[in-house]
């Protein structure tokens, strides 16, 4: 993978709000392979409204925000190839288990060696033994691994996560994110929301921080500082 200034994203003037009312921004930012951006703020600050915007999920109120050189289009090939997102929402198939959800997707990517990779995701998020389990049947918890392992397992250029350490306890927070500081550091751009100075410390190489609507960058020690004085 290429990883030398290789530009995935670029935001212009980007303001995120809904129906023509602004929430944050204006944005200009550029985030490139090996770059692990963190989004901060307080609850309501605009972090999921913004980062929903950068990826295409939501019209922006003015600016643009281009991926990988297209306008952001969350049904183009280059798209869905490139982009792996979770956002804080469940979407399983109530009828398919654990293992036959990773199934699907490395299946859909055309993973080689998909099951070897369905059995290393299910033991980094010790779902192993909750394989054959259907997702109503799970905890909060093993749900929210299921997402990422889906996100993790399938390769990326740019992996988006709206607070991924949400519902994880301590051990598997601490592995997540040295995880997710592997992958940046052999390459992939991430942009990640989360409310723990901790985490952030870990995986992240830069920050916005989101005050008043204003998106202002900072560094991480002070996106972290801002976390924990909220
Ligand atoms: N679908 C929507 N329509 C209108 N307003 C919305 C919608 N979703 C969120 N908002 C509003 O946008 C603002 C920012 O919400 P957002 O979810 O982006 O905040 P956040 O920083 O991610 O918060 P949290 O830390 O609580 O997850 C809030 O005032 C919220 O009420």
């Amino acid at each position: 993978m290429e990883t030398t200034h290789r530009e995935l994203l670029r935001a212009s003037g980007l303001v995120a709000g809904y129906g023509g009312n602004d929430v944050c921004g204006p944005l200009d930012l550029v985030l490139e392979a090996g770059q692990a951006l963190g989004i901060v703020g307080f609850n309501a600050a605009g972090k999921s409204t913004l980062l929903r915007t950068l990826v295409g999920y939501q019209e922006p109120v003015s600016g643009e925000s281009v991926i990988l050189g297209s306008f952001t289009d969350d049904s183009s090939f280059i798209y869905r190839k490139a982009v792996s997102v979770v956002f804080d929402e469940d979407a399983f198939f109530p009828s398919l288990s654990v293992e036959e959800h990773l199934q699907l997707i490395a299946g859909g990517h055309q993973i080689e060696e998909a099951q070897a990779a369905v059995e290393a995701e299910l033991k980094f998020f010790d779902l192993t033994a909750a394989r054959t389990s259907y997702p109503h049947r799970l905890s909060s918890g093993q749900r929210r691994r299921l997402l990422l392992a889906a996100a993790l397992l399938r390769p990326s250029l740019l992996l988006v996560l709206d607070e991924p350490e949400q519902r994880l306890d301590p051990v598997m927070r601490a592995a997540l994110g040295l995880r997710l500081r592997r992958l940046a550091d052999a390459g992939t751009a991430l942009l990640v929301i989360t409310h723990d100075p901790e985490f952030l410390t870990m995986v992240a190489d830069s920050v916005l921080l989101i005050v008043d609507g204003q998106v202002i960058p900072a560094s991480v020690q002070d996106g972290a500082a801002s976390i924990a004085h909220s």
